[in-house]
């Protein structure tokens, strides 16, 4: 499976229906604090946008509601993970991105054999207290050589000036939050994205680095 370089993170249907018709190809809606109703409807209007853009969208979080509504791909943190059914899940086909931050945090994930493995905060974030302080990206580098050939994001900080240096350290895909949403001009700030996460877009094959440090 192949993912797009630039995974945009949302917190509504409504930046979804703004920004993916830009070109997104990848967009994660992730809403926290909502009755179900709200997050249904939010994810079925998702849903549509992306459809008619076709763009892969990745609901965090609620993994049932995911299901009911016939999505095809879930993100869930470790915590998340505890309390899912990953037979389930695996029943209903989504695929599955999971978070990690440690070494301990990786061994979970593999084991749960997801889609996708993501790797933070890179940088400082604004969006939520975290207990790992910024990881860098040498240490992206050295999750590209532990997690083999499985899609790697990278996330935590990522502007459209950084987005090179995760991706140049093997990182699949560059997530993304305030970058953009909070960025004067979010349209424009998503070409600049697009822009410069072009280079990767175009790329079928990448060299596997060497062995885990
Ligand atoms: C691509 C991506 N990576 C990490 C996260 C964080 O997930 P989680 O640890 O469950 O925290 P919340 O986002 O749910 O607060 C993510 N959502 N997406
Ligand atoms: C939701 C989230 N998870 C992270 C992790 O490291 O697991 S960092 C993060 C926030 C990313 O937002 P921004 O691009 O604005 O820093
Ligand atoms: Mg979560």
């Amino acid at each position: 499976m192949k993912l797009d370089p630039f995974y945009l993170i949302v917190d509504s249907a409504n930046w979804v229906e703004r920004l993916v018709p830009l070109g997104v190809k990848l967009v994660q809606l992730r809403i926290k604090d909502q009755p179900e109703p709200v997050l249904r409807e939010e994810i079925r209007r998702a849903k549509a946008a992306c459809a008619a853009a076709d763009c892969r969208l990745i609901v965090n979080d609620y993994w049932k509601l995911a299901i009911d509504e016939g999505c095809d791909f879930i993100h869930l943190g470790q915590e998340d993970l505890a309390a899912a059914d990953l037979a389930a899940i695996g029943r209903a086909g989504l695929k599955l991105g999971l978070s990690t931050h440690d070494i301990a945090e990786l061994e979970t994930a593999l084991a749960a054999r997801p889609d996708y493995v993501a790797f933070g905060p890179v940088w400082p974030t604004v969006v939520k207290e975290m207990r790992w302080t910024p990881q860098g990206v040498e240490r992206v580098a050295n999750w590209r050589r532990r997690v083999g050939p499985m899609p790697l994001v990278a996330i935590g900080g990522i502007t459209a000036e950084r987005a090179p240096l995760v991706l140049e350290n093997g990182a699949d895909t560059a997530a993304v939050v305030t970058d953009i949403t909070r960025n004067p001009d979010p349209e424009a700030r998503t070409r600049q994205w697009l822009a410069a996460t072009a280079p990767w877009r175009s790329v079928t094959e990448r060299p596997h680095l060497g062995s885990p440090q």
